[in-house]
């Protein structure tokens, strides 16, 4: 089983602030240097790699002099707000010890949740990664309202798996992983090892709420382990502080609890298009486009499209049909119907030059095709 967490190619890591403050003592950055260097041998062993990192508000409050979390949303914003600076700031200074880079990236609920903008996200993610740059995401604490809230960061770690399509998710706490019942009343529980993540008994045992700094406790760490098996990621939930914790996972340690999806990723994603989403329109596509498809496994470019039918945005579902009509997939479209029709039958580098910008080379992604 743990094959698949050494196998996985392009992680997500997510940082609670229990931890990542050293329960409330202010940043750790100790911590965070052996955290760096581990992740930096990750980088080094080809993976992919997105930090998702918690701690904002926990290290604002003790920046400001606090020693309780306020309950006034103001009062929390205001602490994320001092507090994320010192955040990006430590990742940054030792990332730059090993001669990377960090960006960092504050989502909301809505980024996500929108078809555009969440494509715009998948795509800076994606260069940023590219680039070579460790992106740093947390929420964008300061101007979310109640409403569009992950409120913990393990929902958006997981929406982030999903997004750039992770093969592994792993949630750094303060306990040795996910036990048989809530081991701050139970000292005889017991570590669970692996477990299927959709396996219904696990709700009793992530009972109980979080520590004093975080917000999510088990119950979220199990529920953010779920919505990543829906796009076919493992997800491991592990304490931060087993020594060479993140090496030892890599090295295929049967450490922490390893959560399994059902399906592996392209399946999950691929199912999830098929079924999920109305169609909107349609690209005509050349004989070689088709073959590019079918044979090929190609992703469509424009100058494989004749012809574009109806109206759609970027990130609707369209269909590609052959000449006569036939559908031959489908898929979540780059560019509007209008900048469609414009760059059709037009090589990619020519997008820049008909459009002015240009978002993708592709005007559907191969991972984003499911062929009928
Ligand atoms: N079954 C369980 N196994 C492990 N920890 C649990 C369990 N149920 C509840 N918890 C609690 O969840 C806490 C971790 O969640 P949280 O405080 O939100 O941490 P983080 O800041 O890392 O997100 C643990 O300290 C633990 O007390
Ligand atoms: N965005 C918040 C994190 C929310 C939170 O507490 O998350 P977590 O500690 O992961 O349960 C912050 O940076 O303080």
């Amino acid at each position: 089983m743990r094959e698949r967490v050494q196998q996985a190619k392009r992680w997500v890591v997510k940082i609670g602030s229990a931890l990542l403050t050293n329960d409330g003592q202010g940043l750790d950055r100790a911590a965070m240097a052996v955290w760096v260097e581990q992740l930096v041998a990750l980088r080094q062993a080809g993976v992919e790699l997105v930090l998702v990192s918690s701690g904002a508000v926990a290290a604002g409050m003790r920046t400001l002099g606090w020693t309780e979390r306020p309950k006034a949303m103001h009062e929390l914003q205001a602490a994320a707000a001092v507090g994320q600076m010192g955040l990006v700031q430590a990742w940054e200074s030792s990332f730059k010890q090993h001669g990377l880079h960090t960006a960092q990236v504050l989502l909301t609920h809505d980024d996500l949740s929108d078809r555009k903008r969440y494509l715009n996200a998948r795509s800076t993610l994606r260069s940023l990664v590219d680039f070579g740059v460790i992106p740093v995401i947390n929420e964008n604490d300061t101007v979310v309202t109640d409403e569009i809230r992950f409120g913990d960061n393990d929902t958006l770690a997981a929406l982030v798996a999903n997004l750039v399509e992770a093969d592994l998710l792993v949630i750094l706490t303060d306990r040795d992983g996910m036990f048989d019942a809530d081991p701050r009343n139970n000292p005889d529980a017991q570590l669970i090892l692996e477990a299927r993540a959709d396996d219904p008994d696990l709700d009793a045992k992530a009972g109980g709420s979080a520590g004093a700094l975080g917000r999510g406790g088990m119950a979220t760490k199990l529920r953010a382990a779920r919505l990543a098996a829906r796009s076919g990621s493992h997800s491991v939930i592990i304490g931060g502080r087993i020594e060479q914790v993140i090496s030892r996972l890599k090295a295929g340690e049967r450490i922490g609890t390893l959560l399994t999806p059902e399906r592996t990723p392209l399946a999950a994603r691929k199912q999830w298009l098929a079924g999920h989403l109305q169609m909107r329109g349609a690209l005509v596509l050349d004989d070689g486009a088709v073959r590019a498809l079918r044979e090929g496994h190609r992703s469509l470019l424009p100058v494989g499209v004749r012809e574009v039918r109806g109206q759609f945005r970027r990130g609707e579902m369209i269909a590609c049909v052959d000449v006569n009509g036939a559908e031959v997939a489908r898929g979540l479209v780059n560019y509007s119907a209008l900048e469609a029709s414009k760059i059709a039958g037009q090589p990619s580098e020519a997008i820049e030059r008909l459009l002015g910008y240009v978002d993708d080379l592709e005007l559907v992604h191969r991972d984003n095709l499911v062929l009928v």
